[in-house]
Protein backbone atom coordinates (compact mmCIF):
# COMPACT_ATOMS: atom_id res chain seq x y z
CA UNK A 1 0.00 0.00 0.00
CA UNK A 2 1.42 3.74 -0.72
CA UNK A 3 1.39 4.38 3.56
CA UNK A 4 4.56 2.25 3.45
CA UNK A 5 6.08 3.98 0.28
CA UNK A 6 6.35 7.33 1.60
CA UNK A 7 7.34 6.44 5.40
CA UNK A 8 11.13 6.59 5.70
CA UNK A 9 13.02 3.74 5.42
CA UNK A 10 16.40 3.11 7.03
CA UNK A 11 18.96 0.18 6.02
CA UNK A 12 18.21 -1.74 9.48
CA UNK A 13 15.15 -2.12 8.48
CA UNK A 14 16.84 -4.43 6.03
CA UNK A 15 18.29 -8.04 6.63
CA UNK A 16 20.45 -8.03 3.80
CA UNK A 17 21.25 -10.93 1.31
CA UNK A 18 23.53 -12.15 -1.12
CA UNK A 19 24.12 -9.67 -4.21
CA UNK A 20 22.16 -10.21 -7.15
CA UNK A 21 23.97 -8.08 -9.56
CA UNK A 22 26.77 -5.73 -9.78
CA UNK A 23 26.11 -2.19 -11.56
CA UNK A 24 28.19 0.83 -12.76
CA UNK A 25 26.69 2.87 -9.57
CA UNK A 26 26.27 0.16 -7.11
CA UNK A 27 25.09 -3.05 -6.35
CA UNK A 28 22.05 -4.90 -6.33
CA UNK A 29 20.83 -7.03 -2.66
CA UNK A 30 18.54 -9.15 -1.89
CA UNK A 31 17.21 -8.40 1.15
CA UNK A 32 14.26 -8.43 3.55
CA UNK A 33 12.32 -6.01 5.66
CA UNK A 34 12.65 -7.25 9.25
CA UNK A 35 8.78 -6.78 10.10
CA UNK A 36 6.93 -7.61 7.07
CA UNK A 37 9.38 -9.84 6.15
CA UNK A 38 8.73 -8.74 2.70
CA UNK A 39 11.13 -9.85 0.28
CA UNK A 40 12.74 -7.46 -1.45
CA UNK A 41 15.64 -6.30 -3.89
CA UNK A 42 17.70 -3.36 -2.69
CA UNK A 43 19.81 -1.48 -5.21
CA UNK A 44 22.92 0.47 -3.04
CA UNK A 45 24.02 3.90 -5.10
CA UNK A 46 26.82 5.34 -4.02
CA UNK A 47 25.99 9.56 -4.17
CA UNK A 48 29.82 10.75 -5.09
CA UNK A 49 29.35 8.54 -8.77
CA UNK A 50 25.77 9.87 -8.94
CA UNK A 51 27.10 13.76 -8.93
CA UNK A 52 30.02 12.70 -10.99
CA UNK A 53 28.00 11.49 -13.58
CA UNK A 54 25.91 14.34 -13.02
CA UNK A 55 22.30 11.32 -13.03
CA UNK A 56 20.79 12.49 -10.15
CA UNK A 57 18.01 14.15 -12.07
CA UNK A 58 18.02 10.94 -13.83
CA UNK A 59 17.13 9.06 -10.83
CA UNK A 60 14.93 11.74 -9.32
CA UNK A 61 12.96 11.10 -12.36
CA UNK A 62 13.26 7.45 -12.52
CA UNK A 63 11.83 7.63 -9.04
CA UNK A 64 8.52 10.06 -9.95
CA UNK A 65 7.87 7.88 -13.06
CA UNK A 66 8.00 4.81 -11.43
CA UNK A 67 6.00 6.22 -8.55
CA UNK A 68 2.93 5.89 -11.02
CA UNK A 69 3.49 2.74 -12.74
CA UNK A 70 1.78 0.12 -11.82
CA UNK A 71 1.62 -3.24 -14.50
CA UNK A 72 2.41 -6.98 -13.86
CA UNK A 73 4.95 -6.76 -16.52
CA UNK A 74 7.15 -3.46 -15.18
CA UNK A 75 9.23 -4.23 -12.46
CA UNK A 76 7.95 -2.41 -8.92
CA UNK A 77 10.02 0.47 -7.43
CA UNK A 78 8.21 0.58 -3.87
CA UNK A 79 10.54 3.47 -2.37
CA UNK A 80 13.73 4.89 -1.83
CA UNK A 81 15.85 6.52 1.31
CA UNK A 82 19.06 7.71 1.71
CA UNK A 83 21.91 8.33 3.83
CA UNK A 84 24.99 10.49 4.47
CA UNK A 85 26.92 8.75 1.53
CA UNK A 86 24.11 6.16 -0.37
CA UNK A 87 20.86 6.18 -2.18
CA UNK A 88 18.90 2.91 -2.03
CA UNK A 89 16.13 1.54 -4.35
CA UNK A 90 13.26 -0.56 -2.70
CA UNK A 91 12.73 -3.14 -5.40
CA UNK A 92 10.31 -5.46 -6.42
CA UNK A 93 12.85 -8.78 -6.28
CA UNK A 94 12.49 -10.68 -10.21
CA UNK A 95 13.46 -14.32 -8.39
CA UNK A 96 14.85 -15.37 -11.70
CA UNK A 97 17.29 -12.46 -12.64
CA UNK A 98 18.17 -11.16 -15.98
CA UNK A 99 16.23 -12.23 -19.31
CA UNK A 100 19.59 -11.72 -20.67
CA UNK A 101 21.33 -14.81 -19.05
CA UNK A 102 18.94 -17.04 -20.19
CA UNK A 103 19.20 -15.79 -23.81
CA UNK A 104 23.11 -16.02 -23.92
CA UNK A 105 22.32 -19.97 -22.05
CA UNK A 106 20.19 -20.79 -24.75
CA UNK A 107 21.89 -19.23 -27.87
CA UNK A 108 18.29 -17.73 -29.02
CA UNK A 109 14.63 -18.65 -28.09
CA UNK A 110 12.57 -20.46 -29.93
CA UNK A 111 9.26 -18.90 -31.70
CA UNK A 112 6.84 -19.42 -29.02
CA UNK A 113 8.66 -18.45 -26.13
CA UNK A 114 9.94 -15.09 -28.23
CA UNK A 115 6.06 -14.21 -28.89
CA UNK A 116 4.95 -14.82 -25.72
CA UNK A 117 7.68 -11.84 -24.63
CA UNK A 118 7.33 -9.74 -27.26
CA UNK A 119 3.58 -9.10 -26.69
CA UNK A 120 3.82 -9.31 -22.77
CA UNK A 121 6.89 -6.40 -23.49
CA UNK A 122 4.13 -4.57 -26.20
CA UNK A 123 1.60 -4.60 -23.39
CA UNK A 124 3.48 -3.20 -20.49
CA UNK A 125 5.12 -0.60 -22.98
CA UNK A 126 1.72 0.27 -24.01
CA UNK A 127 1.04 0.74 -20.52
CA UNK A 128 3.62 3.30 -20.45
CA UNK A 129 2.65 4.99 -23.53
CA UNK A 130 -1.05 5.82 -21.97
CA UNK A 131 1.20 7.85 -19.04
CA UNK A 132 3.45 9.49 -21.72
CA UNK A 133 6.29 7.46 -20.76
CA UNK A 134 9.25 6.39 -22.76
CA UNK A 135 11.59 3.91 -21.23
CA UNK A 136 14.13 4.42 -24.00
CA UNK A 137 16.61 1.54 -23.07
CA UNK A 138 14.77 -1.81 -23.92
CA UNK A 139 17.34 -4.29 -24.40
CA UNK A 140 17.78 -7.65 -22.91
CA UNK A 141 20.13 -5.99 -19.51
CA UNK A 142 16.78 -4.25 -18.69
CA UNK A 143 14.23 -7.31 -18.74
CA UNK A 144 14.23 -9.44 -15.76
CA UNK A 145 11.64 -12.75 -15.20
CA UNK A 146 10.07 -13.05 -11.85
CA UNK A 147 9.20 -16.29 -10.22
CA UNK A 148 6.42 -17.96 -12.69
CA UNK A 149 8.57 -16.85 -16.12
CA UNK A 150 6.50 -13.81 -16.44
CA UNK A 151 8.55 -10.69 -17.82
CA UNK A 152 9.50 -7.72 -15.95
CA UNK A 153 10.47 -4.37 -17.81
CA UNK A 154 13.58 -2.64 -15.30
CA UNK A 155 15.61 0.15 -14.85
CA UNK A 156 13.60 3.31 -16.02
CA UNK A 157 16.89 5.26 -15.34
CA UNK A 158 16.39 6.77 -18.92
CA UNK A 159 13.01 6.87 -18.93
CA UNK A 160 11.59 10.33 -19.97
CA UNK A 161 8.19 11.75 -20.37
CA UNK A 162 6.78 11.83 -24.17
CA UNK A 163 7.47 14.07 -26.48
CA UNK A 164 11.41 14.66 -25.85
CA UNK A 165 14.44 15.07 -27.73
CA UNK A 166 16.62 14.87 -23.88
CA UNK A 167 19.82 13.09 -25.65
CA UNK A 168 20.45 9.95 -24.26
CA UNK A 169 24.54 10.20 -23.91
CA UNK A 170 25.06 7.72 -25.93
CA UNK A 171 27.56 5.64 -23.61
CA UNK A 172 25.92 2.46 -23.51
CA UNK A 173 25.38 -0.03 -26.74
CA UNK A 174 23.46 1.90 -30.08
CA UNK A 175 22.28 -0.96 -30.51
CA UNK A 176 18.45 -0.67 -29.87
CA UNK A 177 18.40 3.28 -31.03
CA UNK A 178 15.62 4.12 -33.79
CA UNK A 179 17.29 6.41 -36.70
CA UNK A 180 15.50 9.44 -34.61
CA UNK A 181 17.67 9.23 -31.74
CA UNK A 182 21.31 8.01 -32.97
CA UNK A 183 20.82 11.62 -35.18
CA UNK A 184 19.81 13.20 -32.02
CA UNK A 185 16.28 14.41 -33.67
CA UNK A 186 13.20 15.03 -31.12
CA UNK A 187 11.63 11.71 -30.32
CA UNK A 188 8.40 10.10 -28.68
CA UNK A 189 6.92 7.00 -28.03
CA UNK A 190 7.60 5.26 -30.76
CA UNK A 191 10.84 4.43 -30.09
CA UNK A 192 10.29 2.05 -28.15
CA UNK A 193 8.49 0.23 -30.75
CA UNK A 194 11.78 0.36 -33.08
CA UNK A 195 13.45 -1.52 -30.08
CA UNK A 196 10.20 -4.06 -29.50
CA UNK A 197 11.40 -4.80 -33.02
CA UNK A 198 15.17 -5.01 -32.28
CA UNK A 199 14.37 -7.52 -29.04
CA UNK A 200 12.13 -9.34 -31.25
CA UNK A 201 15.01 -10.28 -33.51
CA UNK A 202 17.66 -10.79 -31.04
CA UNK A 203 15.20 -13.27 -29.17
CA UNK A 204 15.01 -15.64 -32.40
CA UNK A 205 18.34 -14.69 -34.10
CA UNK A 206 20.56 -14.36 -30.95
CA UNK A 207 21.89 -11.21 -31.49
CA UNK A 208 21.02 -7.30 -32.48
CA UNK A 209 19.81 -6.78 -36.17
CA UNK A 210 22.65 -4.30 -36.64
CA UNK A 211 25.18 -5.08 -34.58
CA UNK A 212 28.72 -3.79 -36.27
CA UNK A 213 32.41 -3.89 -35.43
CA UNK A 214 32.33 0.00 -34.00
CA UNK A 215 29.92 2.81 -33.34
CA UNK A 216 30.15 3.96 -37.00
CA UNK A 217 29.24 0.83 -38.42
CA UNK A 218 26.24 0.49 -36.18
CA UNK A 219 24.80 3.80 -37.03
CA UNK A 220 24.82 3.48 -40.54
CA UNK A 221 23.41 0.67 -40.11
CA UNK A 222 20.58 1.65 -37.89
CA UNK A 223 19.77 4.87 -39.85
CA UNK A 224 19.83 3.02 -43.28
CA UNK A 225 17.53 0.09 -41.47
CA UNK A 226 20.54 -2.30 -42.97
CA UNK A 227 17.89 -5.15 -41.81
CA UNK A 228 19.09 -8.77 -43.27
CA UNK A 229 17.91 -12.30 -41.38
CA UNK A 230 20.44 -15.04 -41.60
CA UNK A 231 20.05 -18.42 -42.43
CA UNK A 232 20.18 -20.29 -39.56
CA UNK A 233 18.44 -20.41 -37.40
CA UNK A 234 15.13 -21.34 -38.78
CA UNK A 235 12.68 -18.46 -38.66
CA UNK A 236 9.34 -17.98 -39.72
CA UNK A 237 8.75 -15.59 -42.29
CA UNK A 238 5.94 -14.76 -39.84
CA UNK A 239 8.33 -13.47 -37.76
CA UNK A 240 9.98 -11.74 -40.38
CA UNK A 241 6.92 -10.08 -41.54
CA UNK A 242 6.04 -9.01 -37.71
CA UNK A 243 10.25 -7.18 -37.69
CA UNK A 244 9.43 -5.34 -40.66
CA UNK A 245 6.64 -4.01 -39.32
CA UNK A 246 8.60 -2.59 -36.21
CA UNK A 247 12.06 -1.94 -37.99
CA UNK A 248 10.91 0.80 -40.21
CA UNK A 249 12.69 4.68 -40.42
CA UNK A 250 9.58 6.79 -40.83
CA UNK A 251 8.42 6.27 -36.96
CA UNK A 252 4.75 7.27 -37.51
CA UNK A 253 4.73 4.21 -39.78
CA UNK A 254 6.20 1.58 -36.92
CA UNK A 255 3.07 -0.61 -35.82
CA UNK A 256 1.36 0.59 -33.02
CA UNK A 257 1.35 -1.23 -29.71
CA UNK A 258 -2.40 -1.95 -29.30
CA UNK A 259 -1.91 -4.01 -32.91
CA UNK A 260 0.93 -6.29 -31.60
CA UNK A 261 -1.91 -8.75 -30.24
CA UNK A 262 -3.33 -9.32 -33.70
CA UNK A 263 -0.69 -10.03 -35.88
CA UNK A 264 -0.58 -13.04 -37.34
CA UNK A 265 2.94 -14.24 -35.85
CA UNK A 266 1.91 -13.33 -32.63
CA UNK A 267 -1.77 -14.80 -32.50
CA UNK A 268 -0.27 -18.31 -33.80
CA UNK A 269 3.15 -18.20 -31.19
CA UNK A 270 2.17 -16.40 -28.04
CA UNK A 271 0.54 -17.93 -24.92
CA UNK A 272 -2.95 -17.44 -25.02
CA UNK A 273 -3.17 -17.52 -20.80
CA UNK A 274 -1.08 -14.24 -21.10
O1 LIG B 1 20.54 -7.12 -9.84
C1 LIG B 1 20.67 -7.60 -10.95
O2 LIG B 1 21.64 -7.43 -11.69
C2 LIG B 1 19.60 -8.43 -11.44
N1 LIG B 1 18.51 -8.75 -10.53
N2 LIG B 1 18.24 -10.03 -10.25
C3 LIG B 1 17.07 -10.09 -9.61
C4 LIG B 1 16.57 -8.80 -9.46
N3 LIG B 1 15.43 -8.33 -8.91
C5 LIG B 1 15.24 -7.01 -8.91
N4 LIG B 1 16.13 -6.10 -9.42
C6 LIG B 1 17.29 -6.56 -9.95
N5 LIG B 1 18.21 -5.65 -10.40
C7 LIG B 1 17.97 -4.22 -10.34
C8 LIG B 1 17.10 -3.79 -11.52
C9 LIG B 1 16.84 -2.32 -11.48
C10 LIG B 1 15.61 -1.72 -11.43
N6 LIG B 1 15.64 -0.38 -11.44
C11 LIG B 1 16.86 0.11 -11.49
N7 LIG B 1 17.10 1.49 -11.52
C12 LIG B 1 18.35 2.02 -11.53
O3 LIG B 1 19.35 1.35 -11.48
N8 LIG B 1 18.34 3.39 -11.59
C13 LIG B 1 19.46 4.18 -11.64
C14 LIG B 1 20.70 3.79 -11.15
C15 LIG B 1 21.76 4.69 -11.23
C16 LIG B 1 21.62 5.93 -11.80
C17 LIG B 1 20.37 6.27 -12.29
CL1 LIG B 1 20.17 7.80 -13.06
C18 LIG B 1 19.31 5.43 -12.22
S1 LIG B 1 18.03 -1.10 -11.52
C19 LIG B 1 17.52 -7.95 -10.01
Amino acid sequence: SDGNASRQWTINDFEIGKPLGKGKFGNVYLAREKQSKFVVALKVLFKSQLQHSNVEHQLRREIEIQAHLRHPNILRLYGFFYDKEKVYLILEYAARGELYKELVASSHFDERTSASYILSLARALHYCHTKHVIHRDIKPENLLVGLNGELKISDFGWSVHAPSNRRKTLCGTLDYLPPEMVEGKEHSTTVDNWSLGVLTYEFLFGGPPFEAPDHQDTYKRIVRVDLRFPNTPEVSAEAKAFIRKLLVKDASRRLPLPEVENDPWIRANADPEL
